[in-house]
């Protein structure tokens, strides 16, 4: 069975030498939080949908963003009984003090320190990934 792919990244942000990690709500179905993120169209590569998605999702162009493309992971799940790969890139954003445009596919959205940003996100893969992304990112911001 083939899986769907999608691609995203994972933002954070520096405030008061603290890492925050920026979580959106969907506005469908179990409203759960994740970070931006989408499935990938026919024909695009994997970096070229996060960055359309975090465009579309957030506002956020690459401008906007330190994205460190040496730092990724992979999630692998399954969705209604179907394989599911999900590529996230780690990104930074440059002014801590931008704002975040949401779509229509999100109703909300927070910043959050690596413990609340894990217990919003629910599932142990991403909760690993945020452990993995939270270590680079503090690197990363000292
Ligand atoms: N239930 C619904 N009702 C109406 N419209 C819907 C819908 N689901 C999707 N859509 C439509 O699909 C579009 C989204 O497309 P995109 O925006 O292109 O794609 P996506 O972020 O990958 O979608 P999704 O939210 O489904 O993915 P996720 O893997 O987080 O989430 C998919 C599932 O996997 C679960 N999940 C998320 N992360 C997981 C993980 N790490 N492990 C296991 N399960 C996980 C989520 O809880 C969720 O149940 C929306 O515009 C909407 O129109």
């Amino acid at each position: 069975m083939t899986a769907k792919r999608a691609a995203g990244l994972v933002i954070f942000r520096n405030v008061n030498q603290a890492v925050q990690f920026l979580m959106l709500q969907t506005s469908y179905g179990e409203h759960h939080w994740t970070p931006p993120k989408g499935h990938v169209d026919p024909g695009e590569s994997d970096w070229v949908t996060a960055l359309r998605e975090t465009k579309e999702e957030a506002g956020l162009s690459e401008d906007d963003l330190d994205i460190y493309k040496d730092v990724s992971k992979v999630l692998n799940y399954k969705v209604n009984g179907k394989p599911k790969v999900v590529v996230y890139w780690l990104a930074k954003l440059k002014n801590p003090e931008t704002k975040i445009l949401l779509s229509d596919e999100h109703q909300d959205l927070k910043w959050l320190p690596l413990k609340e940003a894990q217990d919003i996100s629910g599932y142990d893969d991403m909760k690993q990934l945020l452990v993995e992304f939270n270590e680079k990112a503090t690197v990363l911001s000292s």
